[in-house]
């Protein structure tokens, strides 16, 4: 059995496809397509080159699964060589034409419906219900012009905060799926980039417009037959039903619920006990405060004060999503390690680069993704592209918001182009990186194994501000201390942190008495 988990901590939407995904009604509608063509084929006149054998479900799956209906009926003809014209929505019912058989495939689905009713899949209101709870939101896409009355007579129009269906969808001229238009506006609409966005769907042509649209986690539902078409056209994971995907059980509270670092000092130092803490610290929105212009940020003098004193009475690391040599140039200060591009390049404190050659293979795209965005971006005023070794930064803290979903849309497309890269999202910026399992948490494990410092008598501890450092706070949640910097940036986000505070002044305060204790151990 395969099992997939959404995560509350990266994925802040989940899409579902409706037909055959929520509700049993795939097969209605697969039933009234055979009804329409095998009809249709067997009253045409046999013509060489026509392919006049009736309808199969590897049909329905090909070439009409999914899709708006007047190009399913155009794509599955033209597949047995007829080529129909499209027509009009004045079209009378059973006009030979895509808009002429739609109607009266839409009435075989009208009769079907309504002799047997809409039923939701057992499966699908308790994860529905699990996401909801998990403050995760939800949107309903179908090329179906029936989906309002589907939705209604399965009783969970009110399981979804968005719903763009065929009507819609023909209202704003977008294009049917495998184009990702569809839901690329729901992700508009739920106000969340695709890329922090999961689609569950039971078509090929749906799995590939996800795909294309650069969607976070794209998961196929196959409950009948084998998974391999919906993993060929590019799902990250093939289910057999909504019950073997989960919502990740984590211990994360929101940043209001996480108690005060400095109101909790005691209870910290408790935990360091007779161990060496290892101080592991994201730069950007926790030591340095966040500025318009990335250029201009500087560490705060009380900060480099303070990490100069840590330094001298245990390891520290800096761990930026910075390029390794900005961040280095930044900070300044000798005998600490670093990890620059979210971890991709690492420097020990004898100045040798320890690059993780993971990202290697991935430079390539990100090249050709920079030569596309500094293009593409050019016109947008205040945007910033910001290349680093390992990734591709896209600034857009000074562009005008109603630029902003064009920007983000417009890295999460190009993005969606290179196989090799994932885009991820931080405070007013969007990134792409190698799509490789590498992440802040997983370099900070690295660090402290090379370090030698792993086992019971150190304790790692993070501070971070950012999505991105929700890596590493998880990565240490069970052996050490996580300290997230609030900001009001996300909203009242999840987060694996144990202790926050209210600014990077006070993580300085904070760090200041992890100094003096290291300094009286
Ligand atoms: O991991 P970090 O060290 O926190 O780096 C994350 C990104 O930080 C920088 O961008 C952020 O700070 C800028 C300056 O204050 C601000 O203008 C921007 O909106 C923030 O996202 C840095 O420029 C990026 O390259 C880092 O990825």
């Amino acid at each position: 059995m395969v099992t997939t988990n959404i995560d509350p901590c990266h994925h802040r939407a989940v899409l579902f496809d409706m037909d055959g995904v929520i509700t049993d009604t795939a097969t209605v509608h697969s039933a009234a397509w055979k009804r329409l063509f095998d009809q249709y084929l067997a009253d045409r006149t046999r013509t060489p080159g026509e392919d006049h054998r009736p309808f199969s479900d590897a049909d329905y799956t090909q070439y009409v699964d999914g899709k708006p209906r007047v190009d399913g009926v155009l794509d599955f003809l033209s597949s047995r060589g007829i080529t129909l014209p499209r027509g009009s929505a004045d079209d009378d019912i059973g006009l030979e034409t895509g808009h002429g058989l739609g109607k009266l495939k839409d009435r075989y689905f009208r009769d079907a419906l309504a002799s047997t009713g809409a039923l939701l899949f057992d499966d699908a209101e308790p994860l529905i219900g699990s996401l909801r709870r998990h403050g995760i939101r939800t949107a309903v896409i179908s090329a179906s012009r029936n989906c309002a009355r589907v939705l209604e007579q399965a009783g969970a129009a009110q399981l979804f905060d968005v719903r763009v269906d065929g009507v819609l969808a023909d209202e704003l001229g977008l294009p049917g799926k495998p184009d990702p238009a569809v839901f690329l506006e729901a992700t508009r609409r739920l106000d969340t980039p695709a890329s922090a966005s999961v689609v569950v769907e039971d078509a090929q042509a749906g799995v590939q417009a996800a795909r294309i649209g650069g969607f976070g986690l794209v998961i196929g539902v196959a409950r009948t037959g084998p998974p391999s078409r919906l993993l060929e056209a590019g799902a990250d994971a093939v289910v057999s039903a909504l019950s073997d995907v989960s919502v990740a059980e984590s211990a994360e509270r929101r940043l209001s619920e996480v108690p005060d670092g400095l109101d909790r000092w005691d209870e910290i130092a408790d935990r360091l006990q007779g161990r060496r803490p290892v101080l592991l610290l994201d730069f950007d929105g926790t030591l340095a405060p966040i500025r318009d212009d990335p250029t201009k940020v500087t560490m705060p003098l009380k900060a480099r004060e303070v990490l100069q004193r840590l330094a001298r009475n245990c390891p520290v690391a800096i761990l930026s999503g910075r390029d390794l040599q900005d961040v280095r140039r930044r900070v300044r200060i000798d005998g600490l390690w670093y990890a620059g591009s979210h971890g991709f390049e690492l420097a020990g404190p004898d100045d040798a680069p320890i690059t993780q050659q993971a990202g290697d293979s991935a430079l390539p795209d990100l090249d050709d993704a920079e030569r596309l965005l500094s293009s593409e971006l050019e016109p947008v005023p205040g945007a910033r592209v910001d290349r680093k070794r390992f990734a591709l930064a896209v600034h857009y803290r000074n562009v005008r918001p109603d630029d902003v979903d064009h920007v983000i849309s417009t890295v999460d497309r190009i993005g969606g182009a290179f196989p090799s890269l994932r885009t991820a999202q931080g405070r007013r910026v969007v990134e792409l990186l190698p799509d490789i399992d590498w992440n802040k948490g997983r370099a900070l494990r690295w660090l402290l194994d090379r370090m030698g410092l792993s086992g019971t008598a150190v304790v790692p501890v993070f501070a971070g501000d950012d999505y991105t450092d929700e890596d590493a706070l998880r990565e240490i949640h069970e052996d050490g201390i996580g300290l997230v910097v609030r900001s009001a940036e996300h909203g009242d986000r999840l987060t694996w942190a144990h202790y926050s505070v209210d600014n990077p002044r006070s993580l300085i305060a904070l760090l200041a008495r992890f100094a003096s204790l290291a300094e009286t151990a």
